[in-house]
C-alpha cells in the first residue's frame, strides 16, 4: 500500500484526553478516531490488526467445532422479558423504541437471542452439542467509558454459545474452550493468565477470566509462582488459619471519642495496631441492612459478600440510611446492643477479644466488647479481600499480585436461560429437557488495545508479527532523488509479491516519516537513500531500533531471514 494513498493521521503532540499508554499510541498512530466518549472509528492501520486477530479467532473456534453465525444489535425487549433480565439492567442496557413504539435493548451480550434461535432450531440430543459464535459489536453505557479501547460504549466482542444434553458434554466444551483461547491470547503474543472468576449476574457456576498483564488492567489477579494458581481478587478464597491471640477477658468500657471516624483514629487514640481494631460496616444486601464485622486492616469484598447471599444487590448503606437505623453516624458503628439487623463478621474477628468497636454513639466507642458475652454474630464466612503474601487456596505458596487487563472469560451457564426461555430438547427417552449451555467472550477490540499495552515503546507500537498490519515498511528518503525513488519504487513490487508491504513515498521530511514509521510500529522496515545509487539500503528491525547497510543483492535474502527470527 502506498502511504500517500493511505489514510494513517499520525498525531506529533500527546492528546491529552488520552488516559492510558494504548489510547495515547492509537490516537498517535492515527489509528482510531474518538466520535464520541467510549465511541470510535477503527481506521485503516487498526482495521488490518483487527482483521487479523479475528481471523485468529475464527481458525481456534472453528478448530474446536464453532460455527461462525451474526445476530442483530437490535433485540427485542421481549426475549429479555422472558429471560427476566429486561428489569435487572439498569442505564448500562441501551434501550431504545422503534416507529411502533416496540421497546429494543442494544446488544451487549446475546444469551437471549441466541437461546430463542436454538430453541426454534434444535429439538432432539442428536443434534447436541453445537456452538455457534459471532464477532460483532456489542453497546454498553458505561459509566466511565476510559483508556480508549480498553472500556468503550461500542466495542467488537467474540461471542460463543454451546448447547449440550449434559454436564459431561458441557466440561469438554468448556475445556476446548480454555484451550482455544490459551492458544489465541499466546499466537497474538500476549503474556496472560487464565484465573478463577466470579461468575456475577450471568450466573452459572464456573467461571475462567483470561487476564493479559498490564499496570492499566483494572483487575486485579492473586497468583502464586509455585503452581498455576491464579484468580481474580474479587474471588480469590481466603484460607482462614485460626491465630488466636485471646487475653483475660475485660470489662466493657464505653470511651469518649471526638473526632475518631476511622479505625486507623480509633487505633492511634487507643494505641493500638490497626488490626486490633474491629471495624463495622452497614451494607444492604437486597431489600435489608446487614452488619459485617471486619479487622482494622481488612477490607470487605462485595463480590464474596454477592455470592453469600446470591443476590447482585449488595450496596454499602448511605449515611443517612445508617443514622435511620442505628442513631449513629459510619465512624462510631459496633455490634453491641444490635438486634434489629444481622451481623456477619470475617473468620479472622474470632482471633482477637476485648475488641475496640463503635457504641453506635457519635463520638463514643466501646473498648473490651467480647463476642457472645456482648454481642452475637449470626455467621463467620470468608467476607474480605485477600492480602499479598496470604497462603493461596491451593497450598502453592504465598500470593502475589498484579494488574490484568480482563481479554476473555468463559462461563459454564447452566440452564439459566434455557429453563427461563423454554429452550428444550428430547433426550433418549423421549423426555423434554432444558439444554444446558456455556458462553464465551472475547473483548476483539479490547485485545488490540492489550497488545500495544505490551508491545511499545517510547516511540511508538512494535506489532508481533502475527497481527501486525504490515510485514515491511519500505521508507524512500528523499523521492525528489531519482535513483531513490525509482530503487524504492522496484523494491516495493518485488517485496509486495511475499509481504504486505507499507510503502512511504511521501514527500514529507524524512523526520517526519521516521516518527510516523516508529509510531505505526512495523516490525521491519528498509530506508532506500542517499546509497541508493551504489545498490545500499538500510534495514532497521523496530523492535531492537538494530539497523545495517544491505546490499541490494542480498536484501530478499536478509530480510527473509531477519523476518523468521521476528516474534
Ligand atoms: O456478557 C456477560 C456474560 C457473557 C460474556 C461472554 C459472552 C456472552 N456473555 C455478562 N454481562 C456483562 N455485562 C452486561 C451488561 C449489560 Cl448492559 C447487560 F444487559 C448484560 C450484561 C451481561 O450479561
Ligand atoms: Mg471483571
Ligand atoms: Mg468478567
Amino acid at each position: 500500500m502506498k502511504q500517500s494513498k493511505m489514510f494513517i493521521p499520525t498525531l506529533r503532540e500527546v492528546p491529552n484526553d488520552a488516559d492510558s499508554k494504548s489510547h495515547q499510541l492509537l490516537l498517535k498512530a492515527g489509528m482510531i478516531k474518538q466520535i464520541a466518549s467510549g465511541i470510535y472509528s477503527y481506521l485503516p492501520i487498526s482495521k488490518r490488526v483487527l482483521n487479523k486477530i479475528e481471523a485468529i479467532v475464527r481458525e481456534e473456534m472453528e478448530a474446536i467445532d464453532g460455527i461462525e453465525i451474526l445476530m442483530p444489535a437490535l433485540q427485542p425487549s421481549e426475549l429479555w422479558q422472558e429471560s427476566g433480565r429486561w428489569p435487572s439492567y439498569g442505564a448500562e442496557l441501551m434501550r431504545m423504541t422503534d416507529r411502533h413504539g416496540r421497546e429494543f435493548a442494544l446488544g451487549p451480550t446475546h444469551e437471549e437471542i441466541i437461546t430463542s434461535l436454538v430453541r426454534d432450531e434444535l429439538k432432539s440430543y442428536k443434534k447436541l452439542p453445537v456452538t455457534l459464535f459471532q464477532i460483532q459489536n456489542k453497546f454498553r453505557d458505561e459509566k466511565r467509558p476510559r483508556f480508549g479501547l480498553l472500556r468503550g460504549r461500542e466495542f467488537i466482542m467474540k461471542d460463543a454459545y454451546s448447547f449440550h444434553a449434559s454436564e459431561e458434554s458441557l466440561d469438554a466444551t468448556y475445556q476446548d474452550m480454555y484451550r482455544a483461547y490459551s492458544n489465541i491470547f499466546s499466537r497474538v503474543n500476549l503474556k496472560f493468565r487464565p484465573v478463577i472468576a466470579d461468575s456475577g449476574a450471568i450466573g452459572g457456576s464456573h467461571t475462567h477470566e483470561f487476564m493479559a498483564l498490564a499496570e492499566i488492567g483494572e483487575d486485579t489477579i492473586a497468583y502464586t509462582d509455585g503452581s498455576d494458581y491464579a484468580a481474580n481478587i474479587e474471588k480469590a478464597e481466603v484460607v482462614y488459619t485460626p491465630d488466636v491471640q485471646h487475653t483475660e477477658e475485660q470489662p466493657l468500657e464505653k470511651i469518649h471519642t471526638p473526632g475518631v471516624k476511622t479505625a486507623q483514629q480509633l487505633a492511634d487514640l487507643l494505641g493500638r495496631r490497626l488490626d486490633e481494631i474491629v471495624k463495622s460496616m452497614i451494607v444492604k444486601v437486597d431489600d435489608r441492612f446487614v452488619m459485617f464485622l471486619l479487622r482494622g486492616h481488612h477490607e470487605l469484598n462485595d463480590v464474596k459478600v454477592k455470592s453469600y447471599f446470591g443476590t447482585e444487590y449488595v450496596e454499602l448503606a448511605t449515611e443517612a440510611e445508617i443514622e435511620g437505623i442505628m442513631n449513629a453516624k459510619p465512624g462510631s458503628l459496633g455490634p453491641v446492643g444490635v438486634d434489629k439487623i444481622e451481623i456477619y463478621a470475617d473468620y479472622s474477628v474470632q482471633d482477637i477479644n476485648n475488641l475496640a468497636v463503635g457504641a453506635n454513639e457519635t463520638e463514643y466507642h466501646y473498648i473490651n466488647a467480647n463476642l457472645n458475652r456482648d454481642f452475637t454474630v449470626t455467621a463467620f464466612g470468608d467476607f474480605r479481600f485477600i492480602t499479598e503474601g496470604e497462603p493461596a487456596a491451593d497450598g502453592s505458596g504465598p500470593v502475589k499480585f498484579a494488574e490484568g487487563i480482563e481479554v476473555g472469560q468463559v462461563f459454564k451457564l447452566g440452564t439459566k436461560y434455557s429453563e427461563a426461555m423454554k429452550a428444550t430438547f428430547l433426550d433418549e427417552q423421549g423426555k423434554a429437557r432444558p439444554m444446558i449451555m456455556g458462553c464465551y467472550g472475547i473483548g476483539v477490540s479490547r485485545t488490540l488495545s492489550a497488545v500495544i499495552e505490551q508491545h511499545h515503546d517510547d516511540n511508538g507500537i512494535i506489532w508481533p508479527k502475527s497481527i501486525t498490519p504490515f510485514d515491511l515498511h519500505i521508507i524512500s528518503v528523499n523521492p525528489k532523488q531519482e535513483a531513490q525513488r525509482q530503487l524504492a519504487d522496484e523494491l516495493y513490487a518485488t517485496f509486495s509479491k511475499d509481504y504486505e508491504v507499507l510503502y512511504d513515498d511521501r514527500t514529507e521530511r524524512a523526520g517526519v516519516k521516521f516518527n510516523d514509521a516508529d509510531l505505526i510500529g512495523v516490525p521491519l522496515r528498509i530506508l532506500v537513500g542517499k546509497n541508493a545509487a551504489d545498490g545500499i539500503v538500510e534495514v532497521k528491525v523496530r523492535k531492537t531500533g538494530e539497523s545495517f547497510d544491505v546490499n541490494i543483492g542480498e536484501l530478499k535474502a536478509e530480510i527473509d531471514s531477519l523476518y523468521d527470527t521476528l516474534d
